[in-house]
């Protein structure tokens, strides 16, 4: 997208743990595009990437809430990382940051308390406990406490964090888990949580385009923009996370069984914490990471939706992809994952 809406790139670095064969595609246009396999825990890595950038945008990190890697892990990589990302921006003169951060720095938080149709100023209690959250929270705060710092030449650091309630869209891991999930139940997924349940939602594409908007306003709105958070939304509807999932699985020939959950919350509270015991049992062995289980059911029963226009007041954000556009492109692209899987 950057290449697409950026008139001002002139280089484009990509610095991933991990590079795929995709970013060659990138390499065809005029705008040089540098791929940089590194490890953002790995400072000197990172102030290397970072030297002579005009803005970074900071959106590596471990999403796991599964259980996959352990709590020092995704506080090395997410809190650490993003440490790292900041002193790199202040030794080498970079003076723009924008960071992907996320709903959860906000919630639901441990009490399970709603936070319905709330904005950037909404009173909430921020508790955490898992360590996901928990290390979004903190690299959120380094963020913005890092905005006013000089950077080498003496310039004050410009940072900015962005929001997003739960991304989906093209790439989305956990759509491509609950797809394959249903194909191995028979075309079947069974609802777990009540439909009344909201979670909000964010198509990638319009995510992406509010990093780019911060990327180039941030240096002309510094005094307002600089050391702020913004809740990344759009026209998606307010559903529960199940049945929003459904407005692409369907078309692809899934059903959600059941109008309402078809076992008791206790029950479900009883298998998600069965599954924790099957993890630590089956470690030794292999990596048993199901969807459901504590936290995941905890979140997915707790209603958490924005409501803001904060992104549009302050750098004139509005969604480039409408409600229709980003359904018709992740059916598109399930379906795409849908031949791959016959
Ligand atoms: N998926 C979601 O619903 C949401 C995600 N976010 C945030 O968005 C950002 C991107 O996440 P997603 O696209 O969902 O996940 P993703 O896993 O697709 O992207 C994360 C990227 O970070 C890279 N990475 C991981 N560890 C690294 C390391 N040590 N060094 C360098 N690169 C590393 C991965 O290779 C990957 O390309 C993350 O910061 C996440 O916390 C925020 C809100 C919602
Ligand atoms: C098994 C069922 C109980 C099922 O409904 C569980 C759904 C569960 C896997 C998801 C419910 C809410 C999701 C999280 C939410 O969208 C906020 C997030 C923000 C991020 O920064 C990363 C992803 C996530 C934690 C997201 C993860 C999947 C859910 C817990």
């Amino acid at each position: 997208m950057l290449l697409q809406q950026e008139p001002q790139l002139r280089e484009l670095r990509i610095f991933d743990l991990h590079l795929g064969p995709w970013l060659e595609e990138l390499k065809t246009g005029p705008v040089q595009v540098t791929a940089i396999q590194g490890d953002v825990t790995q400072a000197h890595e990172v102030a290397a990437a970072v030297a002579g950038a005009h803005v970074v945008i900071h959106t590596a990190g471990l999403v796991d809430v599964f259980g996959k890697t352990s709590p020092e892990t995704i506080h090395e990589v997410n809190v650490q990382g993003t440490r790292n990302v900041i002193e790199a921006c202040v030794q080498t003169g970079t003076r723009f940051l924008v960071y992907t951060s996320s709903m959860e720095v906000v919630g639901p938080n441990i009490k399970g308390q709603p936070f319905y149709r709330g904005n950037e100023n909404t009173p909430y209690e921020a508790v955490h406990r898992h360590p996901y959250p928990c290390s979004k929270a903190l690299a959120e705060q380094l963020v913005l406490e890092a905005n006013g710092r000089k950077v080498l030449g003496g310039l004050p650091l410009v940072t900015c964090a962005l929001r997003p309630t739960g991304i989906y869209g093209e790439g989305h891991q956990i759509m491509r888990d609950f797809y394959h999930q249903g194909l191995r139940l028979g075309g079947r997924l069974f609802r777990a949580i009540p439909a009344s349940v909201e979670h909000g939602r964010v198509y990638v594409g319009n995510v992406a385009w509010m990093h780019v908007l911060v990327a180039r306003e941030l240096e002309h709105r510094a005094a307002l923009m600089g050391g702020q958070v913004y809740f990344c939304y759009d026209n998606s509807p307010y559903k529960s996370y199940e049945d929003f999932n459904m407005e692409f699985l369907g078309p692809c020939g899934l059903r959600l069984v059941g109008t309402r959950p078809l076992l008791p919350y206790w029950l479900l509270v009883f298998l998600a914490a069965l599954n924790v015991l099957l993890q630590w049992l089956l470690r030794p062995l292999l990596l048993y990471a199901p969807l459901l289980n504590p936290y995941t059911l905890a979140m997915a029963n707790t209603t958490f939706t924005v409501s803001t226009d904060k992104a549009r007041r302050h750098f004139g954000y509005e969604p480039p992809f409408s409600w229709e556009e980003s359904r018709t492109r992740t059916i598109r692209w399930v379906q795409a994952m849908e031949g791959s899987a016959q």
